[in-house]
């Protein structure tokens, strides 16, 4: 069972207990659909002396996080020219599991986007791939005027022209992970910020007449499964008028008014209610370092790689960060540039990526630490993840 079904269960059924001790199986957590046994392994014992000794990996970064290094960013390609604006994130609820509910949170907010940041310019490459919110693309790095290193090479998510509020909510995962955890350029790809742009305010570089006068941008008729533009709907796109609903919309406890100055909370946000527009349509997307290719079944065959899965799970588990939909697709060969875990003091092989079905919790303020951090693992390897 993935997290997220687990937490569901969690929040239909209320669990009691801590789970039993069991060395006879062969992964740290072993679960089934009516109860939760947490089964302990010697890297749960780390993660519960961690959760005791530790600042919980949530440590605030001094140094500016990569996704506050620009405010503009211009994507080209041989069709189109297009200049976007960092834009504010869709927070979520916290996952309280003392009270099996989503509750609303003055720490879970979204940060103001720069607005006087560096410019980023990137020339889009072929596709990598594509899933349930968006198509990825490889980009090069043609300028860009901050400070910092950024590689050569990165990538565009592009979120279907439906899914702009679910890639908002995988951005503020990004945000949170960037600003309150050491995760970002260890254990997920740096992120470099998320950027809208109207399509209207698109310039069209094609010199096919069509592409400019009357050609379907949205992609409405356009059957193919790999359409012209990355932002179109493609076959599968079954719901077109609104997004995929998430979980902390369904599962919201309703919290008293907020203090003080008007806060960015999940409800607030200007995410909450958004729908996609037709006669407005709206390009989101997300620039992240590029990861190699994706775990496979003969990956798993190695010890050396299950290891190093078990360890960054257990720094998502530090992180209180429950991935949601941990599968093989999401995992990827770290990129180069990837730097040394603090925790582990090693250089993770593996990043994991894709957080628009995330939840997070606060395990500094969970009652019952161990148990929202068991919670929180993916059941690894298993059979939700070789989906
Ligand atoms: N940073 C990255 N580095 C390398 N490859 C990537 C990266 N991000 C995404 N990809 C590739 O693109 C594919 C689709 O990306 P992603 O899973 O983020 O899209 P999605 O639409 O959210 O998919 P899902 O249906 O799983 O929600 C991945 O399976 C992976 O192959």
């Amino acid at each position: 069972m993935n997290s997220g079904r687990l937490r569901d269960n969690l929040l239909c059924n209320p669990i009691g207990g801590n789970g039993t001790k069991n060395s006879a199986q062969p992964t740290p957590y072993a679960r089934d659909n009516s109860t939760t046994h947490v089964c302990v392994s010697p890297l749960t014992v780390t993660v519960m002396v961690s959760l005791m000794l530790t600042p919980l990996h949530l440590t605030i970064l001094i140094v500016p996080s990569s996704f506050s290094l620009f405010s503009a960013l211009t994507v080209t390609s041989d069709l189109f020219r297009l200049d976007l604006a960092r834009s504010e994130t869709f927070p979520a609820n916290r996952f309280h599991t003392d009270k099996k509910a989503y509750w609303r949170d003055r720490q879970f907010v979204a940060l103001p986007p720069p607005t006087e940041a560096a410019r980023l310019e990137l020339e889009l490459g072929k596709e990598l791939g594509a899933g349930g919110t968006g198509v990825v693309h490889t980009a090069r790095v043609v300028n860009q005027n901050s400070n910092a290193t950024i590689p050569s090479q990165v990538v565009v998510k592009f979120a279907r022209l439906n899914h702009c509020r679910n890639l908002a909510r995988e951005a503020w995962i990004y945000e949170r992970m960037a600003n309150l955890t050491e995760l970002n350029g260890t254990v997920v790809p740096h992120c470099y910020g998320f950027f809208t742009a109207k399509l209207p305010e698109c310039y069209w570089t094609s010199s096919d007449d069509d592409d400019v006068y009357g050609y379907d941008y949205l992609g409405n008729n356009d059957h193919s499964s790999h359409p012209k533009y990355p932002w179109m709907f493609r076959s599968y796109d079954e719901n077109r008028d609104c997004d995929d609903t998430l979980d902390d919309d369904r599962l919201f406890a309703p919290l008293e008014d907020p203090e003080g100055e008007k806060r960015r909370f999940k409800d607030q946000s200007p995410w909450n209610k958004w729908i996609p527009d037709p006669n407005d349509p709206l390009i989101a997307v997300l620039v992240m370092d590029k990861g190699g290719p994706a775990y496979t079944l003969e990956d798993e065959q190695d010890r050396d790689v299950r290891w190093d899965i078990e360890l960054l799970l257990q720094d998502f588990q530090l992180a209180g960060i429950g991935h949601g939909d941990f599968r093989m697709c999401n995992l990827v060969r770290a990129p180069p540039q990837t730097t040394m875990c603090s925790f582990h003091k090693v250089v993770h092989q593996w990043n994991v990526i894709d957080f628009n079905r995330s939840w997070v919790v606060d395990l500094k303020r969970e009652k019952r630490r161990n148990y929202a951090a068991a919670l929180i693992k993916p059941m690894y390897p298993g059979s939700y993840f070789h989906n």
